[in-house]
């Protein structure tokens, strides 16, 4: 594995639960790390309290942690950045970077056309990229408890110089040459947790979220290698391992925006992205487009568009053909 030099510059952009997360942790081993927001009010908050408290209440920032929403003096100096905004917010952000930066893409959604976020920011021209995904809730990294994720790059020294960097005692950190795979899944996953959040809300019990979980698997693996993913890609911590944590946990946005619109109410993560619902929507107009079939998808993206009711949405999937398992 490379040594990572604890002196070089650590730079998040997005101060999110996720890029706040990101920050703490890598302040435990390097002297500084510098965490970017767009809004100056939530940087001099952050500067001032130390703590996140919109989006990440429980977690302190260290001193070591240097907080600014000046972009360029951000990125000053560093070779590489952690890029952790929302996804609907990337190409912004990315437009406003140096494409000889080295990007390693956190955020777990598509573009506003339906892209795939490495394929925006090699459009952009951007040589290093990397994608960073695995089952990794802010709440829990941010803590320090243990973990385990993915960085995928085509470049392999890249993404061994990102593991190299982000490896702590308690975040274990593997490397992927298959971006497209490591990439798809979290953002997949979303929706899949949408539809547990569903299953939850209408009280379906334990086997309608095994039922859902293992269906969305099938759907995420039919979808991926449609997209050229490798095949075992979708069963590893960036495809099972999350959709695992984020289908059943507490601190998932995407699974309680399942949940609250089973109850007919606002599916909004209480001014955090939930990026599922726009995933679902993104992905549902693709398949009706293309003719391929994302059952759960559709139907995620159909009780959330309000074209179906949660139990509409559920009869339908019920009553689709009957088949083989496959
Ligand atoms: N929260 C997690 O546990 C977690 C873990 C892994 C990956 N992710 C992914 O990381 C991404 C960011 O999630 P988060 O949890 O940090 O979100 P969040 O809702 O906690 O915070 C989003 C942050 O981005 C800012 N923002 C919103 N729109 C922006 C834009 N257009 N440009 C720049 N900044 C913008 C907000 O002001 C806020 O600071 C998402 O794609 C999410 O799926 C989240
Ligand atoms: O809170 P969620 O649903 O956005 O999920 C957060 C992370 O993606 C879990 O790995």
């Amino acid at each position: 594995m490379n040594e990572a030099d604890p002196l070089q510059k650590m730079v998040v952009l997005g101060a999110g639960g996720w890029g706040t997360a990101l920050a703490v942790t890598l302040a435990q081993t390097h002297a500084e790390v510098t965490l970017w927001a767009r809004r100056e009010a939530l940087a001099a908050q952050l500067r001032e309290s130390r703590i996140n408290s919109a989006y990440l209440p429980d977690v302190s920032l260290p001193a070591n942690v240097r907080i600014t929403s000046d972009l360029s003096a951000a990125v000053e100096g560093a070779d590489w950045a952690f890029l952790v905004v929302p996804s609907v917010g990337m190409s912004d952000l990315l437009s406003a970077l140096p494409p000889q930066l080295g990007a390693v893409l956190c955020a777990k959604g598509l573009a506003p056309a339906g892209q795939r976020l490495s394929e925006l920011a090699t459009g952009l021209g951007f040589g290093r990229v990397a994608v960073l995904s695995g089952p990794n809730h802010a709440e829990e990294i941010g803590l320090g408890l243990p973990a385990a994720t993915v960085v995928a790059s085509k470049d392999a020294e890249f993404a061994r110089t990102v593991q190299a960097h982000l490896m702590t005692p308690n975040l274990r950190v593997y490397t992927s040459s298959d971006v497209v795979g490591v990439e798809l899944g979290g953002v997949l996953k979303n929706v899949v947790a949408v539809a547990a959040g569903l299953g939850d809300g209408l009280k379906l019990g334990d086997n309608a979220r095994a039922s859902v979980i293992t269906r969305g698997l099938r759907e995420m693996a039919r979808y991926l290698a449609s997209q050229g993913a490798q095949e075992d890609t979708v069963y590893g911590l960036s495809g099972l391992g999350d959709l695992v944590a984020t289908a059943t946990s507490r601190h998932s946005r995407n699974r309680a925006a399942g949940e609250a619109l089973a109850r007919g109410a606002a599916p909004e993560g209480g001014g955090k992205v939930v990026e599922g619902l726009r995933t679902a929507r993104l992905l549902s107009a693709w398949a009706r487009e293309s003719g391929a079939e994302l059952p759960i998808v559709q139907g995620v993206a159909a009780v959330a568009g309000g074209q179906l009711s949660p139990q509409e949405a559920l009869s339908a999937l019920m009553q689709r053909e009957a088949k083989a398992e496959g």
